[in-house]
């Protein structure tokens, strides 16, 4: 791929994924990246030398062939509309989305009716080289697009297309916010050790190595279900049993399916607002 790729905004997700590219392979000097902080940009340069970084975003795109847009949705109006008027040549670009809640029409309608547009939902386990990137995109964008958008996002984690632009809410619900999910569940673990007498530092390497030893172990067992996967550790009258009986008693699944559907509501209610 000698494509020029053009970066939109140099936050988590942007930075993640040129690091990736880069660390690939691709010469930094076939990287563009615009950021209005001129401090993040001289960070990534410092760091990948030959980087192309700038505070205009027309600059950015202008000898891109592919641009990714990484900023905030609530921005992208903002961001594409002048981008736009000063590069008319940006609506025959291939553009990738990372942004949650900003659909394709949307995007075309932005970008003077660009055809060629692919939207993606990545993670930021990306950072690591360990993400996970849905994709989607229109009978009007080439296989040829597709496999460079795919490419792209394949040098940070796994990726998989999905068949319908509904399908990239669930994916959101499904990955994209989940890191966040995660999280969440690894420090009310490390909260409640605590606070019966583990130390901090002990407490955060046993729950944390905990949910990394159970991550690979399902990846490496795929033919059992995580309800299988449950039950090898669930002795009969044991503790884990326990542990188990008052998940269900409290309906951690329902609560879990009711905060999947507010996720997903939003990225909906943000289709209509962005
Ligand atoms: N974070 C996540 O887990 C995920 C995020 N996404 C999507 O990725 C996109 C970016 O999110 P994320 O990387 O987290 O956000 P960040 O805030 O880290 O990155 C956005 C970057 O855009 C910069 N920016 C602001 N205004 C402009 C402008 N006019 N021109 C160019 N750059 C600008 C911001 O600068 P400054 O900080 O100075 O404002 C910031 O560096 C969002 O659309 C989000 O939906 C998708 C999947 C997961
Ligand atoms: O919270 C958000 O809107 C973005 C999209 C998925 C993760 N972060």
């Amino acid at each position: 791929m000698s494509q020029q790729i053009a970066f939109i905004g140099a936050g988590n997700m942007a930075s993640a994924i040129l690091k990736g590219l880069i660390k690939q392979g691709k010469p930094a000097a076939q990287v563009h990246v615009s950021d209005p902080d001129s401090d993040k940009l001289a960070a990534l340069a410092d760091e990948f030398p030959g980087l192309n970084t700038y505070t205009n975003n027309a600059q950015c795109v202008a000898s891109a062939d592919a641009v990714v847009l990484a900023v905030k949705p609530q921005l992208m109006a903002t961001v594409c509309e002048p981008l736009l008027s000063e590069q008319p040549e940006l609506a025959n670009k291939l553009i990738v989305s990372v942004a949650a809640g900003i659909k394709v029409a949307r995007l075309r309608a932005l970008l003077g009716n660009a055809k060629r547009v692919v939207r993606t939902m990545p993670n930021t386990p990306c950072l690591i080289g360990q993400g996970m990137t849905g994709l989607y995109a229109d009978e009007q964008v080439s296989d040829a697009d597709r496999d460079t958008a795919a490419a792209l996002m394949q040098a940070v984690g796994k990726t998989a297309w999905v068949g319908s632009e509904a399908g990239l809410n669930l994916v959101i619900a499904a990955s994209g916010s989940a890191p966040a999910y995660f999280f969440m569940f690894m420090e009310a673990m490390q909260k409640s050790v605590e606070a019966m007498g583990l130390d901090a530092d002990t407490a955060r390497q046993f729950v944390q190595q905990a949910a990394i030893g159970s991550s690979h172990l399902a990846a490496s067992e795929m033919s059992k279900s995580f309800t299988e996967l449950t039950a090898q550790v669930t002795s009969k009258g044991g503790t884990t049993a326990e542990a188990v009986a008052t998940f269900k008693e409290q309906d951690l699944a329902g609560l879990v399916d009711q905060a999947m559907r507010a996720c997903v509501a939003r990225a909906e209610e943000m289709e209509q607002l962005f």
